[in-house]
C-alpha cells in the first residue's frame, strides 16, 4: 500500500531543529510520505529568531500544485505562516482540499522570544483559517493571543469552536499543576492529558507533536488515538532526547515505549493526578469464561475454571442481585477470582472478589469505593486513548479487545489483532495483568499463547460449544 502523503505547511529553520525540517524526520517515522512547502526562510539560533522572509506565493503555488498532481494528500498540517499574503494562499490550498484532515500548530509564540509573524496574521487564522482545520494546538500563549487575552482555558477554547474550529488540543492546558497537562476540546469529547513534567529544554516539540498526528490522521486513526499517540512519541523522544549543537532534540526512532511514555487520560479536571491504588490480581489469570448466570459459574467452577466473570445483562435489579449472591454463595472459600460486570455496588454488598467496568461505566461508578471495599479492577480497552483512560485508573487488569471479530457484542471498534496483543503484552509487562478477549475459541487461544498474554476471555466458545465441558477442559490443559 502506497505510504499516506503529508502536505507539510511551513518554514525552514537552517538549523534543522524546528519547522519544516522537524516535521519531515515526524513523517517520515510514522511510515508516511512528507510533502515539504516551505512558507518562509527563518534567520534563527539560539539567541532567538532574527529574521523571517517569506517566499513567493507563484512559486509557493506552483510547488503545491506540483504536489497536487503527483500525490494524493491524506493530511495536511500547517505550521508558521509569515504573513497575510502567504495566509490567503494557505486558505487556497485548505478550500481545494476539502475533507482532509488539517492540523494546524499556530506558531505566534515561540518560547525563544524574537521576531513574530507579521500583524494581522494572529487575526487571518482566527477568523478565516480556524473553520478550514481539523485540530489547532495552540499553546497556553498561542491560545491567549487568540481569544485577545482571555486566559481561562476552557472559555477560550469555546470561543475558538464558536468561530467554526472543530477540536483544540491546547498544550500545557493547565501548567500549574504538577503534571504537564494537555486540554482536548472537541463537540463530541473534552478531556484531559496528563504526564509527569518532562524536560522543557527541548526544541521543536510542538512541530513534531502536531505532525505526528496529522500522520496519524494521514493513517485512518481516530482523532482521540491520533493525539494519544502522538503525545507518547513525543514523550518518549524527550526522555531519549539527545544533544545535537547548542540544542536537546528529539530523539525520532521505533523503539518500544515505556509505560511512562503514554499520557493518562480523565475527563474532569479535578480527576487529573488523582491515584487508585487497586488490590492486585494473578498476573496470569488464565482461561477467564463471561457467563451471565450462576449457574454457568457453578459448572465452569466445577470442571476447574479459576477466573470467572458474571454478566447479566437487561435483567432486573433484584434478579441481577439474586444472581450475584447466588455465585458468590456457591464459591465460598473457594480459591477463584470472580469478577462481577458492570454492578458495583452489588458486587461490593455481595463480597466479589472484584469488578469489571467498560470506559462509559466508568463515569458512574465509584472508583474510591471499589477500592475501599477491597475489591480488583478489571477496565476494557479497545484503543489507545482508552489504554490511557484505564491507566489513570490504575486497575488491577487491563482488558483488550476484541482481539478478533465477534458476535457477542456490538461495538464501533475493528478487532485489534495479535500484533496489537503482543505489543501491548511487552508494554504493559509486569505492570498490568493482561486479559484478551473477543472471538477467542481453543484454535485461536493456541494462536495468542505465544503473546505471552496471561489470560483469554471468552463468551460464545464456552457457553455455546457442543460439549462445553471438554471445550474446557482443552483450554484449561491448553493453557497450563
Ligand atoms: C474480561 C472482559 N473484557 C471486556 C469486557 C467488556 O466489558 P464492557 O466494556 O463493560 O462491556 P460489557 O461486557 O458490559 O458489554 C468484559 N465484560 N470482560
Ligand atoms: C464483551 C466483549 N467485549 C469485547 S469482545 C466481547 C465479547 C466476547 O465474546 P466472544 O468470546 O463470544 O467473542
Ligand atoms: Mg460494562
Amino acid at each position: 500500500m502506497a505510504k499516506p502523503a503529508v502536505l507539510l505547511i511551513g518554514g525552514l529553520d537552517p538549523q534543522g531543529c524546528a519547522g519544516i525540517a522537524a516535521d519531515i524526520a515526524t513523517v517520515q517515522h510514522h511510515d508516511c510520505h512528507p510533502l515539504p512547502l516551505i512558507t518562509a526562510m527563518t534567520e534563527q539560533s539560539s539567541a532567538g529568531l532574527t529574521a523571517l522572509g517569506a517566499v513567493n506565493t507563484n512559486k509557493l503555488m506552483a510547488q503545491y500544485r506540483n504536489c497536487k498532481a503527483d500525490f494524493d494528500i491524506q493530511a495536511i498540517k500547517v505550521g508558521l505562516i509569515p504573513d497575510l499574503i502567504i495566509a490567503e494562499k494557505v486558505k487556497q490550498i485548505l478550500l481545494d482540499n476539502p475533507g482532509i484532515p488539517v492540523v494546524m500548530d499556530p506558531v505566534l509564540a515561540s518560547s525563544s522570544g524574537g521576531k513574530t509573524v507579521a500583524d494581522g496574521v494572529r487575526q487571518y487564522i482566527r477568523d478565516e483559517l480556524l473553520q478550514h482545520l481539523t485540530l489547532l494546538t495552540p499553546n497556553l500563549p498561542e491560545l491567549s493571543l487568540l481569544t485577545d487575552n482571555l486566559e481561562d482555558v476552557e472559555q477560550a477554547t469555546t470561543i475558538l469552536s464558536q468561530k467554526g474550529l472543530q477540536a483544540c488540543l491546547v498544550k500545557g492546558g493547565h501548567a500549574d499543576s504538577e503534571f504537564a497537562t494537555d486540554f482536548f476540546i472537541s463537540e463530541q469529547v473534552r478531556f484531559y492529558c496528563y504526564q509527569t513534567k518532562y524536560a522543557s529544554d527541548v526544541r521543536g516539540t510542538g512541530c513534531v507533536l502536531a505532525s505526528a498526528i496529522a500522520s496519524h490522521l494521514a493513517s485512518g486513526q481516530d482523532m482521540r488515538d491520533a493525539v494519544v499517540l502522538a503525545k507518547t512519541y513525543v514523550s518518549r523522544g524527550i526522555r531519549q532526547a539527545q544533544t545535537v549543537g547548542s540544542y536537546r532534540l528529539i530523539k525520532h526512532s521505533h523503539e518500544p515505549w515505556a509505560l511512562e511514555d503514554i499520557p493518562r487520560l480523565c475527563y474532569q479536571k479535578t480527576l487529573i493526578g488523582q491515584q487508585f491504588n487497586f488490590p492486585s490480581c494473578p498476573s496470569r489469570l488464565g482461561i477467564y469464561p463471561v457467563v451471565d448466570n450462576a449457574e454457568w459459574v457453578q459448572k465452569l467452577v466445577d470442571i476447574g475454571i479459576e477466573t470467572i466473570q458474571l454478566r447479566v445483562k437487561d435483567r432486573d435489579e433484584k434478579t441481577t442481585s439474586q444472581q450475584i449472591k447466588q455465585a458468590v454463595e456457591y464459591l465460598g472459600h473457594k480459591p477463584v477470582n470472580f469478577f462481577v460486570n458492570d454492578h458495583w455496588q452489588i458486587a461490593i454488598e455481595q463480597g466479589a472478589y472484584g469488578v469489571h467496568l467498560g470506559q462509559e461505566d466508568l463515569h458512574d461508578a465509584n472508583l474510591k469505593q471499589i477500592v475501599d471495599a477491597g475489591l480488583r479492577l478489571g477496565i476494557s480497552t479497545h484503543s489507545y486513548w482508552e489504554l490511557a483512560r484505564a491507566l489513570a485508573v490504575n486497575p488491577s487488569y487491563i482488558a483488550l479487545g476484541p482481539i478478533f471479530e465477534t458476535t457477542s457484542k456490538q461495538m464501533p471498534f475493528s478487532p485489534q489483532g495479535v500484533e496489537r496483543l503482543k505489543q501491548w503484552v511487552t508494554m504493559l509487562d509486569g505492570n498490568y495483568p493482561i486479559v484478551a478477549i473477543g472471538g477467542i475459541n481453543y484454535e485461536r487461544a493456541r494462536l495468542l499463547k505465544p503473546t505471552g498474554v496471561g489470560s483469554v476471555a471468552m463468551i460464545t466458545a464456552i457457553t455455546l460449544a457442543d460439549d462445553y465441558q471438554k471445550t474446557t477442559r482443552d483450554l484449561l490443559a491448553l493453557w497450563q
